[in-house]
């Protein structure tokens, strides 16, 4: 039935206005004119290494290679990850030596494991690396620096002397992440001139002198920062996009529950569904309001780098690390339970999930491994919890533990279940587990004579006080999102019913966390959770009109159970029928490997 809204009726039931949602959701009305055309224009735009380059190249440089990259008259590659070393980039083993004779540093790689392996767009189309390599001038290592290196000629697009390049292989899944071509690349001294160094941060004379920067040297990591806070964005789009799929066909599937010839029960309406589906709706939106929050702070650090403050540099990492950790982790786990929400169906290619799953998975790896990254969080709580003893009043989002010992004698005050949805009554809980569970690990790690090794011995704990405190970001700026002034008719009420149910899922999930630190009794927890199953039964009549603010087209969700018309049961028909297997009733091979069995002689008239 063409052109029918099978999800007309659950979009009659919205409570809100769902086009200011659409907004808010973009974030701004500005921005969702510009998604809702681009969107609908099918955009595909090439950005790869640009910005490396902006980041670690000084004006002169950017002048000559910015041109060629944004034209794409060369096409670049961010080059970095080694066979043997990704996360430990301090122990990348190619190497830039300088060669005053000639004023060219000479490019290699001395040991199978100093392969480069891994960067994207390398295997087949890079033009360029932009190769992370020691710097090495007089036999002195002055650790990892950033090089432009010609890779392929830019005439016939063969490998230049002394490259080594290919393909690295399949990767998981049979689709997606295979059109890209990640490459290995071995140098064999290959030699480029001196001001093909990126000298943004420090340079190396003529003469073959070292001049270090005046400024951090994190910030030749830059670029990871940046695309790290990207990366949340995205999260919330991948998770967003596999919910909106989810939700409009767990409307859309019946099954039991039919009484004298009534429709069997939507599965949304099942409690078990919902406890599974909802707190992944509320996280798409809090991870998309955190991102925005996170996009703000790093064009704030921006500005602050430009006037040679970099106060906000080692915060900004943590930030960007840690919610790039959480987040992906939630998204790519999120995909899975959408799946596994659409029952068999959703492991079907054309629900469009299996294929989100495959691309989106690797998040969780690339750009910094998530506990690795979590470990970073770890070290700066730590180093700020530290520096209290000296006075130091921390500040953003580390403010809460200038106010540890406070936390530290906090009890909830939470009486009846309805306590649970002040904000500031979530605030306080959610400040008082992270607090207590990084002022336990400072506690336990001031016992080791060697910090390095305590910091090892307690890095699972320290792990989990991370993603306490990363969570509180996310909790604190969905509360302040919804401080603005949000228009619309009931935008605000429901955007406040995704905030206590993303709040209080957390908490029910980290319940173990909020019990042991004691900052919650068992009662307390289980009125947690009985606030929480009232607030899935407000979120269902919305829950429809709630993917549709995402203005998701159906071309961009690419998946039969996500329509938004729910037309699904004619269109998985049809689809199956596209199968090429579906071309022929008999299939290839046939004749040759199966009829010779059928045909073999029975014995006494049985099988
Ligand atoms: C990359 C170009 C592509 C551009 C694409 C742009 C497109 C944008 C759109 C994106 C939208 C969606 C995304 C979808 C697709 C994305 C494609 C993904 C491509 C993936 C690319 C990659 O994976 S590139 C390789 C990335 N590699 C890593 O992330 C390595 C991880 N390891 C590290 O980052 C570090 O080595 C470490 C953090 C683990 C630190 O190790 P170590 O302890 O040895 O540290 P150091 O001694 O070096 O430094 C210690 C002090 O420095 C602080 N620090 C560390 N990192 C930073 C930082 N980034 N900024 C600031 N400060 C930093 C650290 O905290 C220590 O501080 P102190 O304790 O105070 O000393
Ligand atoms: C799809 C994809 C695209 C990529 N694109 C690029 C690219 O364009 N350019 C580029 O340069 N690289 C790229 N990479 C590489 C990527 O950045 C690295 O794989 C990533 O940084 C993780 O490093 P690793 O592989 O060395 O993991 P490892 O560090 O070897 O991790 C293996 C395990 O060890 C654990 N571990 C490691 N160190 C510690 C520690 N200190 N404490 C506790 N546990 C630890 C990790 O948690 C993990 O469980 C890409 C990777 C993928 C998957």
């Amino acid at each position: 039935m063409e052109g029918v809204d099978h999800l007309a009726h659950e979009r009659n039931k919205a409570q809100f206005d769902v086009a200011v949602m659409k907004a808010v959701w973009a974030g701004s009305r500005d921005a969702y004119e510009l998604f809702h055309r681009f969107s609908r224009l099918v955009a595909n735009d090439p950005e790869m290494f640009i910005p490396a380059i902006k980041a670690q190249a000084t004006e002169e440089q950017q002048k000559q290679w910015l041109p060629l990259a944004n034209k794409m008259k060369i096409i670049g590659s961010y080059t970095q990850t080694e066979l043997g070393h990704g996360s430990n980039v301090r122990g990348l083993e190619t190497t830039a030596t300088f060669d005053p004779k000639t004023d060219e540093f000479v490019l290699n790689s001395p040991t199978l494991t100093a392969t480069k392996w891994w960067p994207g767009g390398l295997g087949k189309i890079a033009t360029h690396a932009l190769a992370h390599a020691r710097l090495i001038i007089d036999d002195k290592d002055y650790g990892v620096h950033g090089f432009l290196v010609q890779l392929r000629s830019l005439d016939d697009h063969l490998t230049l002397p002394g490259i080594t390049i290919g393909d690295i292989g399949m990767k998981y899944g049979s689709g997606a992440y295979n059109t890209m071509d990640n490459g290995s690349l071995i140098f064999d001294h290959v030699r480029i001139p001196r001001n093909q160094m990126l000298m943004r941060l420090s340079q190396v004379t003529r003469e073959g002198k070292y001049v270090p920067s005046n400024v951090p040297r994190q910030l030749s990591y830059g670029t990871m920062v940046y695309v790290r806070q990207k990366i949340v964005f995205d999260a919330s789009i991948a998770l967003s996009r596999a919910v909106c799929i989810s939700t409009r066909y767990s409307a859309v599937r019946r099954q039991f529950g039919s009484h004298n010839g009534s429709p069997e029960t939507q599965v949304i309406d099942y409690k078990t569904q919902q406890a599974r589906l909802f707190p992944l709706l509320a996280s798409a939106y809090a991870i998309r309001f955190v991102s925005e929050w996170l996009n703000s702070f790093y064009k704030d650090l921006l500005q602050r780098l430009e006037a040679k403050d970099f106060s906000t540099l080692p915060e900004a990492h943590a930030c960007t690390a840690g919610l790039k950790s959480i987040t992906t982790s939630v998204a790519a786990d999120g995909i899975e339970e959408c799946r596994k929400l659409c029952g068999g169906h959703g492991y079907l290619t054309s629900s469009g999930l299996p294929e989100l799953s495959a691309v989106y998975i690797p998040a969780c790896t690339y750009e910094g491994d998530n506990v690795v990254m979590l470990l970073q969080v770890a070290r700066y709580l730590m180093k700020t919890i530290s520096q209290l003893k000296s006075g130091n009043k921390p500040v953003g989002t580390t403010a809460y533990l200038g106010r540890a010992e406070q936390l530290m004698q906090y009890h909830s005050d939470v009486l009846r279940a309805e306590d649970w949805l002040k904000p500031n009554v979530v605030v306080e809980a959610f400040e008082a587990r992270a607090a207590r569970m990084s002022m336990a690990c400072a506690q336990n790690l001031s016992k080791f004579n060697n910090p390095e090794d305590g910091f090892q011995e307690l890095s699972a704990d320290l792990v989990e006080a991370a993603t306490a405190h990363c969570q509180l970001i996310i909790v604190s700026k969905f509360i302040e999102k919804l401080q603005q002034d949000i228009p619309g008719k009931g935008v605000k009420e429901q955007l406040g019913v995704l905030r206590s149910i993303y709040a209080l899922f957390l908490l029910h999930k980290h319940i173990g966390d909020f019990l042991s630190t004691d900052c919650i009794t068992p009662k307390q927890g289980y009125l947690a959770n009985e606030q929480l199953r009232s607030l899935y039964s407000q979120v269902r009549p919305n829950a429809i009109a709630l993917v549709d603010a995402f203005n998701y087209t159906d071309h961009f969700l690419s998946s039969v159970l996500g329509r938004y018309d729910g037309n699904v049961y004619p269109k998985l028909y049809e689809e199956a029928w596209k199968d090429p297997l579906n071309d022929t009733s008999i299939p290839d091979g046939f004749h040759e490997y199966v009829q010779p069995m059928l045909k073999q002689p029975l014995h006494h008239g049985r099988l």
